[in-house]
């Protein structure tokens, strides 16, 4: 594909204001097949930006400069990308029915975990404490997260905070680093569900993802002998699942309320796409809502 056709199934529109600038690429129509996929979107975006002069060496527009530009662009397959630059990046790209998010997806057991496996001090430490069901200490786990948000992917694309802050403390250490989330997803899921999702949830070592025995099978018989459990997961350890449980309910109150005005509450009893499209329905508003508040300003 020559650069010329790389731009054709777009309409890319540039919005900045102040010191966050957001670029909005829309690919609509066509074949789910011609659909690009997302390093694709992003490099056309890119390449955009870099032709039509609002990037150079390799560098952003100024901070100062306010800027709303739309580049209309022949209409092919259907996909969105969002794209929120320097502040914090959200990518949001939609093939049909199937949504994925370009964000960096920050999990705070994950980095435990990893550091478990990598056998340091901290990890033997964590590992004390996940093994009881209890809250890892501050100390350890804040430094962690502020140093995966401060990442340059993470910066680059924006982030989705899995599992932190569990405590008020932790809230408040995260926004002393001067991070706010724009939004909070909470998923309330009723007890019993949450234990039979967690004791069926088994992981694949080589791929890293996530499978339940029953609700999301591996696809393969040569995945299904690899995968594996995670130590706080097993039947032996239903009643440190309970303990979880318990910790998070003691908790819980504290930390939404720091979080009063950007809480979506989702209800995440029903199926993988269920859950999926009440969530997309949450960053769809919430990006409509910030282009109408940078479209104000314009006019
Ligand atoms: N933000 C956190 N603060 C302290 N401990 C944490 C945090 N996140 C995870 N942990 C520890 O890791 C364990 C597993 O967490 P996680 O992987 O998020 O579990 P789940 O996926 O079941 O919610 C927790 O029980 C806790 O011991």
């Amino acid at each position: 594909m020559d650069s010329s056709v790389m731009f054709e199934p777009f309409e890319i529109e540039v919005l900045q204001i102040g010191s966050s600038p957001i670029w909005l690429a829309k690919c609509i129509g066509g074949e789910k097949d011609n659909a690009p996929d997302e390093a694709e979107c992003l490099q056309q975006v890119h390449n955009y930006q870099y032709q039509a002069g609002l990037w150079s060496s390799g560098k952003s527009m100024g901070h100062d400069m306010w800027i709303r530009r739309t580049a209309r662009l022949q209409i092919l397959p259907q996909i969105n990308v969002w794209h929120l630059s320097r502040e914090g990046e959200i990518v949001s790209i939609h093939f049909w029915s199937c949504v994925q998010y370009g964000l960096v997806h920050i999990a705070a057991g994950d980095l435990l975990r990893a550091e478990i496996a990598a056998g340091s001090e901290n990890g033997k430490q964590a590992k004390e404490y996940m093994d009881k069901g209890k809250l890892v200490p501050n100390e350890i786990i804040v430094t962690m997260v502020k140093e995966r948000l401060n990442g340059s992917d993470s910066r680059e694309k924006g982030w989705l905070l899995d599992g932190y802050p569990r405590s008020s403390s932790q809230a408040i250490a995260l926004k002393e680093f001067g991070f706010q989330p724009d939004l909070f997803i909470l998923l309330e899921v009723p007890e019993e569900i949450l234990v039979e999702r967690v004791v069926g949830r088994r992981l694949d070592p080589v791929t890293g993802k996530i499978y339940h025995l029953k609700y999301s099978p591996p696809e393969t018989e040569e995945i299904a002998t690899r995968v594996t459990q995670r130590f706080d997961d097993t039947e032996e350890k239903a009643c440190i699942v309970k303990l979880r449980l318990q910790t998070h309910h003691q908790n819980v109150e504290a930390v939404l309320s720091m979080y009063e005005d950007i809480i979506v509450k989702v209800n995440g009893s029903g199926s993988k796409q269920e859950v999926f499209t009440q969530i997309d329905g949450a960053l769809t508003q919430l990006l409509e809502q910030k282009q109408e508040k940078l479209g104000t300003v314009a006019a």
